[in-house]
């Protein structure tokens, strides 16, 4: 286990310059010179309507865009430029720094494989494990993400458990080889309320335990309020207005900010 103990000292919360950041598909430019800031360790929301083009944003950061889209701009992470480098010398940085957590923990994780396995995929990726590595692996991790009767949640398929277990058993593959930054796109959006703050807490623990930096897109301003530091509002491509999640949900000044508040019932 020291090899997988020595990737986890490895780790460090990474921070993100996104400067002027454009994406087009075809002559349509979606995304129209966005700049902002992440420091290491910080929790960003990234908020907006449906279309404002938070995810096409988060996908342009991890390198995710499908190969018709056009990007210009910047993003440096911990001050190295990613935009223009070739795929080759850009999947190691981002494969291993930037892992994703979706709103459906079913399309991220394959119906046919054991839990366990799939928690411990990225890992397995990296180093060389035997059966009785993986294993350990697969119940630190289950136990870190909070699945209770982690021995029966290793072995079990995603069908066989709870959409809040899956989400938590997607957290752990996603943390699994100690990313240092994880992208969160409405992670909770397909919960029952009552799981959804569990969830939201676990992001919270999970990037002070880990020293990760967050960036977690939604649309309900409840959810920022539960897990971000600051916050970003997106409007059609761009970003019209951001602040502390203090100053967002007490002064807000965009109209979409209002509604967006108006929509969660007021200030969570
Ligand atoms: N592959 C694509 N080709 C062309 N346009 C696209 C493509 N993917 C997304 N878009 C467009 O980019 C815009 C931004 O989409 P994006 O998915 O980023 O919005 P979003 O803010 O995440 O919204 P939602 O909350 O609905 O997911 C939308 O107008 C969408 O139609």
């Amino acid at each position: 286990m020291n090899r997988l103990r020595d990737a986890e000292h490895d780790s460090g919360a990474v921070s993100l310059e996104v400067e002027s950041l454009k994406v087009a598909f075809g002559d349509k430019e979606i995304i129209h010179g966005v700049s902002f800031s992440l420091a290491a360790g910080e929790r960003l929301g990234i908020i907006g309507g449906s279309g404002s083009g938070k995810t096409i944003t988060a996908l342009a950061i991890a390198g995710l865009l499908p190969t018709e889209a056009s990007v210009s701009g910047s993003v440096r992470m911990n001050g190295r430029e990613l935009i223009g480098l070739s795929d080759r010398d850009l999947s190691p940085i981002r494969g291993e720094r930037i892992a994703m957590v979706f709103q459906e923990p079913k399309t991220a994780l394959s119906p046919f494989r054991k839990l366990g396995k799939q928690m411990t995929a990225a890992l397995a990726l990296h180093y060389r494990l035997s059966r009785a590595e993986r294993r350990d692996a697969a119940m630190r991790l289950a136990r870190q993400v909070g699945l209770k009767d982690p021995e029966r949640m290793v072995r079990a398929y995603p069908h066989e458990v709870s959409g809040g277990q899956r989400q938590r058993a997607a957290i752990a593959a996603a943390v699994s080889a100690s990313p240092g930054l994880l992208l969160a796109d409405e992670p909770t959006s397909a919960l029952d309320v009552t799981v959804q703050r569990g969830i939201l807490e676990l992001f919270t623990e999970i990037t002070e335990s880990n020293s990760c930096s967050l960036i977690c897109i939604t649309h309900d301003i409840a959810v920022v309020n539960e897990v971000a530091d600051r916050v970003l509002v997106f409007a059609d491509g761009g970003i019209v207005e951001q602040g502390t999640v203090q100053e967002i949900l007490e002064r807000p000044q965009h109209t979409i900010t209002q509604s967006l508040i108006a929509a969660a019932g007021g200030v969570a």
